[in-house]
């Protein structure tokens, strides 16, 4: 079956800085796949590279069979960036058909669809209100409201939930395993470790390495500790020993 992502291989340095090394990368259909790394070990890289954002050294990075940046993919694309692209001086209602124009929606029932990503999260209330006035938090669920529009195939993710209360969170969560239960494909950063429980699969990114790549449960019983956090630490500290 293809890969929604697949990266081989990928180098990536910035100046005389290797922050990836040969990294390999999948992500397929019915799949929630969960980057985490300490701050700084490449993961807005690894995303960047994939959606041709930043072009890879050598190796390669695909997106469903083709290389990014592809104007035909961008409808079945919802990417969600670490920092928000938003307009400020506009409503969320306008940020929301602006980006949907941009991929292409159809403009029959887009105001339906823009009350649907809107409630799942939890925007419905502010939608007719400038961005300006919004804050950190606002700002992420309309980012994330973006990324949704037009139910897209393949969802990437650069930590959505920051800002985020517990609440709305578990409801965030439960929409992408509803999504990815529906055969989306997920990718997501994460520094909040009870959220990498929630993955289907863990790629731990250190040293510009992927050194471990499986489901949370196999992970925590092959570095013998209870959760994520423990895996991360471990790991971590293996990874400052050499
Ligand atoms: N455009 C760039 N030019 C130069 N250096 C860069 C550039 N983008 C990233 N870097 C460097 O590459 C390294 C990896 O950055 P990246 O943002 O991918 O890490 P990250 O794992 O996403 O970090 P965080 O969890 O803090 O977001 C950092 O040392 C960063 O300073």
């Amino acid at each position: 079956m293809a890969y929604m992502i697949e990266m081989e291989k990928v180098a990536k340095s910035f100046g005389k800085q290797k922050v990836l090394k040969d990294i390999d990368l999948t992500l397929s259909r019915h799949e929630i796949l969960g980057l985490i790394g300490p701050s700084g070990a490449g993961k807005s890289t690894a995303i960047n590279v994939a959606l041709g954002v930043d072009q890879a050294d050598s190796g390669k990075a695909e997106v469903l069979g083709k290389q990014m940046p592809n104007r035909e993919l961008l409808g079945d694309l919802g990417y969600m960036a670490q920092s928000d692209a938003l307009y400020e001086d506009l409503t969320a209602y306008e940020n929301l058909k602006f980006f949907a124009e941009m991929k292409g929606l159809a403009k029959d029932g887009l105001d339906d669809e823009i009350k649907r990503v809107s409630n799942i999260v939890n925007l419905g209330d502010a939608l007719y209100k400038y961005v300006a006035g919004f804050s950190g938090g606002m700002k992420r669920r309309l980012s994330l409201a973006i990324a949704l529009l037009g139910n897209p195939e393949l969802l990437v993710l650069d930590e959505p939930t920051v800002g985020i209360d517990p609440a709305l969170r578990r409801q965030i969560w439960a929409e992408l395993h509803k999504m990815r239960d529906e055969g989306h494909a997920i990718l997501v950063t994460t520094h909040v470790m009870d959220e990498a429980e929630l993955v289907d699969r863990v790629a731990l990114l250190m040293g510009g390495k992927i050194i471990a790549n499986d489901s949370p449960k196999k992970l925590e019983e092959d570095y013998g500790v209870p959760t994520i956090e423990d895996v991360f630490l471990k790991a971590e500290a293996e990874e400052e020993k050499k």
